[in-house]
């Protein structure tokens, strides 16, 4: 009966899965371009949360035709307000990046059926309690790719060219261009570029990267990816030991996990050319902070561009913040009016049909 009222099938095709790659891209966009036209009904059997009050329209436009929206109102949030009006609801657009852990299952109650963050990485949400009540968790990757991809190469050519020093030595009265070799920079051009994850955002950022005439992309990676992938983007995956030796730009772009966390520290720096420049939009902490700044302040590498730090935010006395061979967003990769709506679109289309009883479009696991 569920089935019947809301189910999404006919608008973005059964059992299709979330972006794998580029050469799907242009699917999702036809489906965020296609809207729901669900059928309207005179009840609604559903109560979903937004637990974020700035969740764009396209999210709850999709949800109030079939659902009974319930809103938190307070950004930061609040989690007594969270806490309070998640009780029993069907399904959760979880809009920040807040716990998601046992406390707020518990306080939602055993009728919850579908959640979705809105968001590509999870690394906010206790999953293994998600998934020991089997209940359905979406996210949003692959939405974000692109503008992801476009901050991390505006990121990698920033720290290559030295833009924030730069700019510092405008602000100092320190302009020196009557020296010859002043603030020469890393070449893009036959550079071999790196990559520590390899998924969607990774793949993009390669796409974009081959329009500036790298010599060779470099990944490390559980798994291979296709091969007609690897062509596409002339990538090739090896250790991690020669990802650090042989590239001139690494992009950390994988997911936090016990197993990535920490993985770039000062072990890893020593092995990297000193000429080398670290990019990370992925999460701050796949970087030791510590023995980053070491690496940096001592010019053991190059460079680094980070849109991801920890913690975030980051306090102004952050001792990051006083190198020069640094630059540091404040995790904006994914924000733009287009790819935050999108993501709000991908995030309701999970929830609804996580409570139809069908495989989410971007299913978390
Ligand atoms: O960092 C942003 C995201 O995971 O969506």
């Amino acid at each position: 009966m569920l089935n019947r009222f809301i189910s999404l099938s006919p608008l973005i095709g059964k059992g299709s899965r979330g972006f794998q790659g580029p050469a799907l891209l242009s699917k999702r966009q036809s489906l965020l371009k296609s809207g729901a036209k669900n059928k309207t009904m005179s009840a609604k059997p559903f109560k979903v949360l937004i637990t974020h009050p700035e969740v764009p329209q396209s999210g709850i436009d999709l949800l109030k035709e079939n659902c009974e929206l319930v809103r938190v109102e307070s950004v930061p949030t609040n989690r007594a307000e969270l806490l309070q009006k998640i009780r029993g609801v069907d399904g959760i657009l979880w809009g920040g990046h807040e716990a998601l852990n046992a406390e707020a299952l518990d306080a939602a109650g055993p009728q919850l059926k579908s959640i979705s963050t809105m968001s590509a990485g999870i690394d906010y949400v206790d999953l293994d309690e998600v998934k020991r009540r089997k209940i359905p968790l979406g996210h949003t990757p692959t939405v974000l790719d692109n503008a992801v991809a476009d901050l991390a190469v505006g990121l990698l050519i920033a720290a290559g060219r030295r833009f924030h020093e730069g700019r510092k030595k405008i602000e100092t009265d320190k302009w020196e261009n009557y020296h010859l070799n002043w603030m020469l920079g890393q070449d893009v051009r036959d550079s071999v570029v790196g990559f520590y994850g390899f998924g969607g955002i990774g793949q993009a950022i390669a796409k974009r990267l081959s329009g500036f005439d790298i010599d060779q992309v470099l990944y490390t990676t559980r798994r291979r990816v296709a091969k007609d992938i690897e062509k596409e983007l002339n990538a090739k995956k090896v250790e991690f030991d020669e990802l650090l030796a042989k590239s001139d730009f690494l992009v950390i772009a994988a997911p936090l996990t016990a197993a990535t966390q920490g993985v770039f520290n000062a072990t890893a720096f020593n092995k990297m050319q000193k000429t080398a420049v670290l990019i990370n939009i992925a999460r701050g902490k796949i970087v030791n902070q510590n023995d980053l700044y070491d690496a940096l302040k001592s010019n053991r590498i190059f460079a680094a561009g980070l849109d991801v730090v920890d913690p975030e935010s980051l306090p102004p006395t952050s001792k990051l913040l006083t190198l020069d061979n640094i630059i540091i967003l404040p995790h904006i990769g994914s924000a733009t009016n287009r790819t935050r709506s999108d993501m709000a679109t991908i995030a309701a289309h999970n929830v609804l049909r996580g409570l139809a009883g069908e495989r989410m479009l971007s299913p978390a696991y």
